[in-house]
């Protein structure tokens, strides 16, 4: 896409959106052009008409001079008024447009890409940006032909005047270099916005509220958000002087020369040359050949602004359509012989070092795999690229035999469900937040139903006033939920898809008591393994629960980014590694030690009653230690 269909295009939707207000705005826009020269005109024939006593033509200059001076004022702010119709209407499609573009893309790798980052900042709301400058490209020509048409009169009555237009010349380059100017230093500047932006975020929104009361960080984030500001603000000063100092440099030369051209008027005048309707005429049409300039450089500057989102646009646009086809093979319909990395690598984009490294691994169709490891080991990771939103950076995933590279990111994903520990609160009515798990069963109230089963969201469901009906979320005046009833209706969107291929589950019982987590594995595992038999599907889960992982069939310890131990259960505590050794202190950390007995048991109140049954400190019989 170029900028030139990209613009063609907004046209074409203001056309077919708002045509008859188009139409009015075209010839508003025309007329006003019109009168550009031909109120300077009916200003000569007024006074020619007075000083030869002819009131026949005085009467007709005065009216078409009315005429003039009321449709440029009437119709400027009628157009005015129309540029925002228009723009809205075209902005609504724009937005569209840029959240598709967002969405197209494959991976989210472009999530931690600053220019990336930048650009979208930049196109926050950028519908209606660009819609203005769509408009605002109509009246640079309109603009021009004003000029055009100052110009033509002048070379008319008085051809040296036309010396005075070459000095707009230099008046609008400097002009536009100092737009320039301001339009770097606000990319430079976009990070700087950004932090300042999340500054703010952070002092304003609940989310992060309380933890900045109870540390008392609220007056030391509020100076480092005013230092951000202010140091932004120095920064874009700066270009903004320069781009004033520009301006009248370019201004001072410009009236320097309309000053000598006043002078060469009175001269024609006295020496009986031209006419006093002529001089008129000329003061008129220099002081519009001003105006035109002061026009076209407030034109551009809007429009130079406008530029810059149209080229932001226009990236993202690109890059939407260069990851907009990753893979061209077949997702298969069940799983035979199941998930197999080779050499799997992997570092985060602009990072040298590498998080995941040499991970080879096979995950037999059917089977559930759990993944263990100190924090940062590169478990999320390795979740993350099964779920192909990044790529390795070295090795492949083979799905059956088919590497995951050629499968297509959006086929894959339509097989695939997942959990995550930083899931997302989408703020919807209950059974449209649990029900994005698979968009086409948004209104299937059995399927969603039996999902909050899954999720162990039942009793939400039946404490919340309006059931599955209930808004959530206490800035769109729903119900505001806790963590962990939270992470339940995210739990729950995990089991909206009917024929998953793979099942991730990354710690999605983090804010779930032990005996929820409990009762939600057995619930995934009863999935799984009805899924299992039917398509083959794959279940990776990471947590930090003992008692969870080792149910599972196979078991990985991450360290540093690669596979240290690998086995069941029961193989890895023969082992008597890294698994067995988090195992035996988990259990040791449930068990009451002599001296404590009285107190851990009063404490234990609270944790013993919730922990399942295989929960190490539950189950002493089979304790290692
Ligand atoms: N988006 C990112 N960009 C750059 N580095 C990242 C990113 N996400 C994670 N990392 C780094 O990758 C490493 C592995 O992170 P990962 O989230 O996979 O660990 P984890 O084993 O799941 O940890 P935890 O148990 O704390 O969730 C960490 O060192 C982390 O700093």
């Amino acid at each position: 896409m170029t900028r030139l269909s990209a613009i063609t295009s907004l046209y074409r939707v203001a056309w077919g959106e708002q045509r008859r207000l188009l139409v009015t705005y075209l010839a508003l826009l025309a007329g006003d052009v019109l009168t550009t020269g031909l109120f300077g005109l009916a200003l000569r024939a007024l006074i020619e008409g007075a000083l030869h006593r002819d009131l026949r033509v005085a009467l007709g200059a005065t009216v078409v001079a009315a005429l003039c001076w009321t449709t440029s004022a009437v119709g400027s702010w009628a157009r005015t008024n129309m540029v925002y119709l228009l723009a809205e209407a075209v902005s609504v499609e724009l937005d569209t447009r840029i959240l598709g573009m967002v969405g197209r893309l494959d991976t989210v790798e472009h999530l931690e890409n600053p220019e990336y980052v930048d650009r979208v900042a930049l196109l926050r709301g950028g519908g209606d940006l660009l819609a203005h400058y769509a408009w605002g490209l109509l009246d640079v020509v309109a603009t021009l032909l004003r000029l055009a048409i100052v110009l033509t009169l002048l070379a008319v009555v008085a051809p040296p005047m036309l010396a005075l237009a070459l000095l707009l010349g230099p008046v609008l380059w400097l002009q536009r270099r100092g737009q320039q100017r301001i339009s770097h230093s606000l990319l430079a500047t976009a990070e700087g916005t950004r932090l300042a932006d999340h500054l703010y975020s952070l002092l304003t929104e609940p989310a992060a509220g309380m933890e900045i009361r109870i540390a008392g960080a609220g007056e030391a984030l509020q100076e480092r958000a005013r230092l951000t500001r202010t140091s932004l603000i120095r920064q874009q000063e700066h270009a903004r002087w320069a781009a004033a100092g520009l301006a009248l440099a370019g201004w001072t030369l410009f009236v320097l020369g309309y000053a000598v051209a006043l002078l060469f008027i009175m001269d024609s005048v006295s020496s009986g040359r031209a006419e006093p309707g002529d001089v008129l005429l000329v003061i008129t049409l220099t002081m519009n050949l001003r105006a035109q300039a002061e026009g076209t450089i407030a034109t551009l500057q809007r429009t130079g602004e406008g530029l810059h989102f149209l080229d932001a646009y226009l990236w993202l646009n690109a890059r939407a359509a260069g990851t907009a086809s990753s893979g061209r093979a077949a997702v298969p319909d069940r799983l035979d012989a199941g998930i197999t990395l080779r050499g799997v690598s992997f570092s985060y984009p602009g990072t040298e070092l590498p998080v995941l490294r040499d991970i080879d691994l096979h995950v037999p169709a059917g089977s559930t795999l759990a993944i263990v490891g100190e924090h940062g080991a590169g478990k999320s990771t390795l979740v993350k690229l099964l779920c192909k939103l990044y790529e390795p950076t070295g090795g492949t995933i083979a799905v059956d035999g088919v590497p995951l590279a050629d499968l297509p990111a959006e086929q894959w994903r339509s097989r695939t469900t997942a959990s995550f520990q930083d899931y997302a609160r989408f703020a919807f009515l209950l059974r449209e937040s649990v029900g994005v798990g698979d968009l086409s069963a948004l209104d299937d109230l059995a399927r969603i139903g039996r999902a909050v089963a899954h999720g162990d969201a039942e009793l939400i469901v039946e404490q919340l006033p309006s059931g599955l009906e209930t808004q959530l979320g206490g800035l769109f005046d729903g119900l505001e939920l806790s963590g962990g009833q939270w992470q339940r209706v995210a739990l729950s969107r995990a089991f909206m898809r009917p024929t998953p291929l793979l099942f991730a589950l990354d710690e999605p019982t983090a804010s779930l008591d032990a005996r929820s987590e409990y009762t939600v594995y057995q619930r995934q595992l009863e999935f799984a393994k009805r899924h299992a038999r039917a398509s083959g599907t794959v279940t990776v889960m990471i947590s930090h629960r003992f008692s969870t992982v080792r149910t599972a069939d196979h078991i990985v310890v991450l360290s540093d980014g690669r596979i240290v131990e690998r086995g069941s259960h029961e193989e890895l505590m023969t082992l008597g590694g890294n698994y067995a050794e988090l195992y035996t202190l988990q259990a040791d950390g449930y068990k009451p030690s002599p001296s404590q007995a009285p107190a851990r048991r009063r404490d234990a109140v609270s944790v013993t009653p919730q922990a399942g049954p295989h929960d190490p400190g539950h189950r002493p019989s089979t304790d290692p230690s």
